[in-house]
Formats: structure tokens, sequence, C-alpha cells
């Protein structure tokens, strides 16, 4: 994804994507007015893991080298591919005003907010993006035959949103005849998963402001950690209701029965070496908690699983894979169990999330195609924000090198532009970001060495009171049998006392 203004022909072959932010001038990154400075794109060379084997036969590797080596770097608090707007959180001529972005649970918002939201995302499929196109050919062919018009598409906000997920996961093509290498995933099963949405969403976010005019439009959150088999957000007043004529589709109240999907035809393009481009073909598919063949994935995340998973104290593991145990980023994706230990019969968190929508959710070069990836993915990064927040870890705690291809920390993220690397999304959203979570967190489970001290601390009180009880009964007994042999005297004073009283009453 590109900015329109660069991908001339003359615009690639100079391989500089500086725009300026005002129609009127010549001011790339409007550095006149200390806006932003077009500054060469840093791209990183460190090793990547075994996972990929090829070298210079994929455009994403060093993102975005292959296109574009020179690009726009903002100051302060300006933003975007030009520096012609704001960084999240900021808006005002100078982007000097602070404004909250609150991200709040989608099912406690009011009945007016939450249709809103559904407008907003239905108008967002239909708007096209005013600023970014999408290439829909692979570098070596993106010229056309007078090698003067070039392969990129206008696109929707909606729909660039779900392509820039279908292109990160794509596979690398080889050659015609030859099969695509698939071991290779720019978002998934590595670090940088969480990293990557994370800025997924807030390009969304933000394109969304922009679209309403209201720079404090925050995306909800779907907690999907209620366990059960009910969807609870399927109902026509957020995501849609099933239909009641076809158990895999959307009812026809909802306006998401409407939506076509893009990026179908994913054979074609590993075949063909071609991309997806914004044809849209049929519409969302979805069946929770219905597919048979795998009752493991009939059940939702339980909120224990939650907490167990924000216990976990190092946020990746070699090989920093699918396969990692003991990583929170493999817990939270779902690869191993939410406890940490890895385990390949296991789906558990955001995986199960999406794998129990059984449809066009849960595969995924298609999964942003229905809206509940929205959702689904900003309650997986405030889990990841929780983290980020009970851990206060230091930058070298993401690893540097030796990350699936895309995954190091200073990778650049495929194939958001401006250049945005995985570094810089591993900060705490309120503080570094512009926007935060309105969330309660499941209460963290004891661990073994907490149970076993509230057991030891209870069973000394329950000792400290047996024994107080006891030592008061012995005395009491010994008082009362004291009482019993009185002297003589003794007792005809008591009852003249008492009879004393009772005469004064
Ligand atoms: O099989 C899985 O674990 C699985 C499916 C799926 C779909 C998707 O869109 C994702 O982002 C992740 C994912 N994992
Ligand atoms: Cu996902």
């Amino acid at each position: 994804q590109f900015p329109r203004a660069c991908v001339t022909a003359e615009g690639l072959g100079s391989a500089q994507c500086c725009p300026s932010p005002s129609a009127l001038e010549s001011d790339p990154c409007g550095a006149r007015s200390g806006r932003g400075q077009c500054v060469d794109v840093r791209a990183d060379a460190r090793a990547h893991g075994p996972q990929y084997p090829y070298d210079g036969r994929d455009d994403r590797e060093r993102w975005p080298r292959r296109f574009f080596t020179r690009a726009c770097r903002c100051s302060g608090n300006f933003g975007g591919f030009d520096c012609g707007g704001c960084a999240h959180g900021f808006t005002g001529d100078a982007c000097e005003r602070r404004v909250p972005v609150v991200r709040r649970n989608v099912m406690q918002l009011s009945a007016e907010e939450k249709r809103f939201f559904v407008n907003a995302l239905d108008q967002a499929k239909r708007t096209p993006h005013p600023d970014i196109v999408i290439a829909t050919r692979r570098y070596a062919e993106i010229l056309g035959p007078d090698n003067s018009t070039t392969q990129f598409q206008n696109i929707s906000i909606y729909n660039l949103f779900v392509w820039t997920h279908y292109y990160s996961v794509s596979k690398t093509f080889l050659g015609a005849g030859q099969d695509s290498f698939g071991g290779v995933d720019f978002s998934h099963e590595g670090p940088g998963f969480l990293t990557w949405h994370r800025y997924h969403l807030l390009q969304l976010e933000r394109d969304m402001q922009d679209m309403l005019g209201d720079p404090s439009f925050a995306l909800p959150y779907w907690d999907f950690a209620i366990g059960g088999s009910e969807c609870d957000i399927c109902t026509d007043d957020l995501m849609g209701a099933r239909s009641s004529f076809d158990i895999s589709s959307i009812s026809s109240n909802s306006i998401f029965s409407r939506w076509r999907v893009i990026c179908e035809s994913v054979e074609e393009y590993d075949t063909l070496g071609t991309i997806c481009n914004s044809s849209e073909s049929s519409p969302i598919r979805r069946n929770p908690a219905g597919n048979v063949a795998r009752p493991m994935v009939q059940r939702l995340p339980e909120p224990q699983d939650v907490a167990a998973c924000l216990e976990l104290n190092a946020f990746d593991a070699p090989p920093f894979y699918s396969t990692s145990s003991d990583s929170f980023r493999n817990s939270i994706e779902g690869y191993s169990a939410p406890q940490g230990n890895y385990d390949p019969a296991v789906r558990s968190l955001h995986n199960l999330a999406h794998l129990f929508l059984n449809g066009t959710g849960g595969q995924t070069h298609l999964s942003p195609n229905d809206p509940i990836f929205v959702l689904l993915h900003t309650f997986t990064d405030a889990v990841f924000d929780e983290w980020l927040r009970r851990h206060a870890p230091d930058a070298s705690v993401y690893p540097l090198e030796n990350t699936p291809i895309g995954h190091n920390r200073e990778f650049n993220m495929v194939p958001f532009w401006p250049p945005v690397t995985n570094a810089e999304m591993f900060v705490t959203a309120a503080e570094n970001l512009g926007y935060s979570y309105e969330a309660e967190w499941p209460a963290r489970p004891l661990t073994p060495t907490q149970i076993v001290t509230v057991a030891v601390v209870t069973a000394l009180i329950a000792v400290a009171i047996i024994f107080a009880a006891s030592t008061c009964v012995v005395r009491s007994r010994a008082y009362r049998t004291e009482g019993r042999q009185p002297l003589l005297g003794d007792q005809y004073q008591r009852y003249d006392d008492h009879n004393k009283t009772q005469s004064v009453v």
C-alpha cells in the first residue's frame, strides 16, 4: 500500500515517496513548516529464522525498499504519509491538542452507539481511501506494457484493512509452474503478531476518524473470553445474527449480510503470481460453534485463560515461532496453552476465537472480511496492553534477530506505509500511542507458592482460634467449679445482696 501520489512510473523510478502536504506548492513532507523530512528508509538486515530459506525472491523482504528507499519522517506530533496530519490522539492545526480515544466493550455501548459504530463500518466499506492505493502485481510486473502506466488500484477504507492482512500472509511466488512457498507469514506465528495487528487497527481507526471528521472516534472491543458456545455479539444490532434460512449466513436484517468479500481467489493469485485486488465476490460466511468436525473449537476461551496468559513473564521465547513455550505472545496468539506449554493440538485465545467463527473469519487470507475481526483484535490488543502495563518490559525484551522473517524488532511491518517498525508498537498505548482501553481484568489465579502460603496462614489462624477458645472453656470451667464450693459466709452474703436489689425494685 502506497500513497497514490507516489505510484507513477516516474515516482517508482525515483524510489522516493515524499509527497507535499499542500497541493499548491512543492514542499516534500512539509519540511518548510517543520512538519517532517524526507529521509532514507532504514530496513532491518539482521538474520531471520530458518523458516524462510530464500533471498531476494519476495517483494516483502527488507520492506519497503524494493519499492521505495526514501520516505517522510514526521516531527513531534505530526503524522501521515506527507506529515500533513497528526499523530494518533492529537488534533489542531499544529497538532497541539490531545484528544481522548477510548476503546470500550462493545456490549456496553448504548443502542445509539452500537448503531453509530455499525454504520461507520459500513461507510468505511463503501468509501474509497482518499490517499492510499494497492499494488495488484508483484514489483517485477508493476509497470504496464508501455512502461508508463503502473498496476495499482483504488480501494475502500475497509477493504484496504482486509487487503493489508492478505498481503502480509500471502505465499512467496517462486515462478510459473512452481508451487508458491507458504512457510512465510509477516503478521502471525512470531513476536510481530501483536505489534503488527496493533498497527493494523490503528490505521483503520485513523482512517475512520478522518472519514467521520471525529479525531476521538474509537474502535470498540469484543471480550471473547466468555466461555460457552454463544456468540454474544452476533445480533442484528451488532455484527449480525444467524440467518434463519442458511446456518452459515448472516441475517438479512443486518447490513453485514450485504457485504461482499475480497481476496477470495487465493489459488489463482498463488499459481499465476498475481495479487488480490479490490474486486468483491461472495457474502461473508459464519457459523459460530458449528464446526462439527472439530469439537475443540466449538467453545470460546474462558476468562481464566486471559488471567493465565497475563501471568507469563516472558514476552516471547526461542524459536519465536508458533512452537514456542512459555511465551506470552504464543499464548495470547493461541498456538500454546494459556499457561504457556506448547501443544500442537491446542488452539486457545485469539486463534480459538477465529476458529470458533467457522467461516470467513477463520481463514487467514480472508478473516478481516468479517467485521468481527476488528472487535476480536481490539480485545487481543487490550490483553497485550495490559501485559505491557503489568510487566513494564524494556525494549530489549522484544527479540532483535533470528525471528521468522518480518518479526525482528527493527523490521518495517509489511505492507504499511509510511514505514513503521515492530519496536514502535512495543509500548503502552495510553502514554505513547494516543489511545486507551476501558477494561476490567479477571482476578489473577494464585500461584502454587501463594496457595501454600494462604493454606499455612489459614491453618495457623485456625489453630490460634481453637487454642484461644479451648483456653477460655477450660478457664470458665475452672471458675464455675470454684464457684460451686464457696465459703459458707460468702454464700449468705450474696443471697442477702440479691434480696436487697429485689426490694429496691
Ligand atoms: O488455525 C488457526 O489457528 C488460525 C486460523 C486463523 C485465522 C486468522 O485470520 C488468524 O488471524 C489466525 C488464525 N489462526
Ligand atoms: Cu487474528
